[in-house]
């Protein structure tokens, strides 16, 4: 199934919309009239008067700002930040929200006062969808400890990373295969659905030893439409329910998501539980055991629980193996295509990359990921990309443990934080020319810039101890997928379109994919590499 046909919209804040909308006039006034009588939680509004408070818009009665996020709420913030200033607050239905958008700013949350803005807001999408037993949705405390250990210790570190370098390799290499055959005698190709499903692939290999897609080891079709199902699911409800805003209307579940939510976290319960029971039958008639993957060392970690540890159940290995898979299949994806659409747009610099892969490989073997380091324009390239399409341009809400300040403003305790990526990384104040295509820059004025969370300019993976568990993985996989596709395939855009022609429009959901498929045709460059 490619995206176009899977009808996924990206649209969490459209339900607002469709509130107001649906809402007359009187039926909110009615509805304010109730909250007053009952009335709102007071502890969550930000009228203090003997605080310095951010700056923000004023807000309308229950709904407060958050009919100014629109479809794309990254877009619109940063209009916002340019006028209320790099720390803004917004009251979005009863939740106390501040919005940080300059590098400085940014700093100060999560290098300065990590340990003050290192929790996340209890979402329903947590709740109702993985029991609030995961590790992205986890409050600051022992459960996030406990399984962000188990992933930074037992599953990323670089020796484990090494060991599927060669499953990474031959999902690349079947994805590569796919698009080349799809595409003979095509005009054109959609090429996000099978980024995405080599990115499953990938993901399940190293979760649980299971291909869903490839060849030896793989699961059976049925099982592996339904996974992507399932998360194509959640992405197309999105990460934030009316419920989480306006807490007071949550039993009516006005936009539906809390019942959709409730039947996909029903299914991904009784998968994982499955993949769960399956392997508890295994080892139970295996006596020793080689090469174990990361579930089994959850399975062990849950029965020889190590001193001052969380204790693990089965909801919390569930919650985990869903928060990895979907965090890192449509994010690595993503980014790749819109690597691909910069490329596309930009002729000259598919080029060079190409030139550089010939230089530092050649044509007579194929690319491997130890070449990676010399393949430094690839590098700058894929680091250009996420500058300018972050694929979570305002990283993942944070929640205020205490009252902290910042850029000179006071935050009260439990405040939703944002920090919206994709205006910093825009920032003309920072950027010379922030909204043309220039890998250059990180060759040279820019060139001691990563996204390792140092550079609070560049945080494509956030920073502080919330950053990205995986993003060495995360890169690996873009650039050493990107590194393949550039040796073994040249592309062009379908008949009669140039590359002005190439769309760039952006959605948002969980993560900000492009708003249409990328569609190419792939044809083969080095035929004598791929058999
Ligand atoms: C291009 C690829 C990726 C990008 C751009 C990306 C980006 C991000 C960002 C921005 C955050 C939030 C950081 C913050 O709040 O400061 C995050 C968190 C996270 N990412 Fe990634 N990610 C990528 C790949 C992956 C992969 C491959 C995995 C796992 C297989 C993964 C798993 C996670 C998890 C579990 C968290 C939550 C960490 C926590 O709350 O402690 N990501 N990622």
């Amino acid at each position: 199934m490619d995206r176009s046909s899977s009808n996924i919209s990206f649209e969490p804040w459209l339900p607002v919309g469709q509130f107001i909308s649906m809402c007359s006039t009187v039926t909110a006034l009615l509805v304010g009239i109730i909250m007053l009588v009952c009335g709102v939680p007071r502890s969550r509004t930000l009228r203090n008067w003997r605080l310095k408070l951010p700056p923000g818009p004023p807000g309308l009665p229950l709904i407060g700002n958050l009919h100014l996020l629109g479809k794309l709420p990254h877009q619109s913030l940063t209009r916002l930040s340019q006028r209320y200033g790099p720390v803004m607050a917004l009251r979005l239905g009863s939740v106390n929200t501040v919005v940080v958008s300059s590098a400085e700013t940014a700093k100060e949350v999560l290098r300065t006062q990590d340990h003050l803005f290192a929790s996340r807001p209890l979402t329903i999408t947590a709740e109702v969808a993985v029991d609030n037993s995961d590790l992205i949705w986890a409050p600051l405390g022992e459960r996030w400890e406990t399984l962000r250990k188990a992933c930074t210790s037992q599953l990323f570190n670089p020796k484990v990373v090494d060991r599927y370098k060669k499953n990474r390799a031959e999902t690349a290499m079947t994805m590569v295969k796919t698009i080349i055959e799809e595409s003979a005698g095509q005009n054109g190709t959609i090429l996000g659905r099978k980024l995405v499903d080599q990115m499953y692939s990938n993901l399940t290999q190293l979760l649980f030893s299971k291909r869903y897609h490839g060849n030896a080891g793989h699961a059976s079709d049925n099982e592996a439409g339904q996974l992507v199902h399932m998360i194509q699911e959640i992405m197309a409800i999105g990460p934030l329910a009316l419920g989480d805003f306006i807490p007071v209307l949550r039993k009516l579940d006005l936009d539906g998501k809390e019942a959709q939510l409730r039947a996909v976290g029903a299914k991904f319960k009784e998968f994982f539980q499955t993949v769960i029971d399956e392997r508890r039958r295994q080892r139970l008639s295996v006596a020793t055991e080689s090469n174990l993957d990361f579930l089994d060392v959850l399975l062990s970690l849950q029965k020889h629980r190590p001193h001052n540890h969380h204790g693990l159940s089965d909801s919390n290995i569930r919650g985990v193996l869903i928060d990895l898979i979907s965090a890192g299949s449509e994010t690595s994806a993503n980014s790749l295509e819109w690597v691909l659409a910069e490329l596309m747009r930009h002729p000259e610099i598919l080029r060079k990359v190409q030139e550089e892969l010939d230089l530092v490989v050649g044509k007579e073997r194929l690319v491997d990921e130890s070449d990676i380091p010399q393949l430094k324009y690839l590098r700058a390239v894929v680091k250009e990309t996420q500058r300018l399409h972050p694929v979570s341009p305002l990283l993942i809400a944070r929640e205020s443990v205490s009252a902290a300040r910042v850029g000179g403003y006071d935050i009260p305790s439990k405040t939703q934080v944002f920090i919206n990526a994709y205006a910093i990384m825009r920032d003309p104040s920072v950027w010379e020319n922030p909204l043309k295509f220039l890998p250059e820059r990180f060759l040279t004025t820019c060139s001691h810039i990563d996204g390792s969370g140092h550079h609070h300019q560049f945080l494509p993976f956030g920073s502080g101890r919330r950053k990205c568990v995986a993003s060495n993985m995360g890169l690996l996989l873009i650039e050493g997928t990107l590194a393949l596709l550039m040796q073994t395939c040249d592309f062009s855009l379908p008949d009669g379109m140039t590359s002005e022609d190439v769309n760039m429009e952006e959605s948002f959901g969980h993560t900000a994919p492009r708003a249409k498929p990328l569609e190419l045709i792939v044809r083969s460059r080095t035929p004598w590499l791929i058999d």
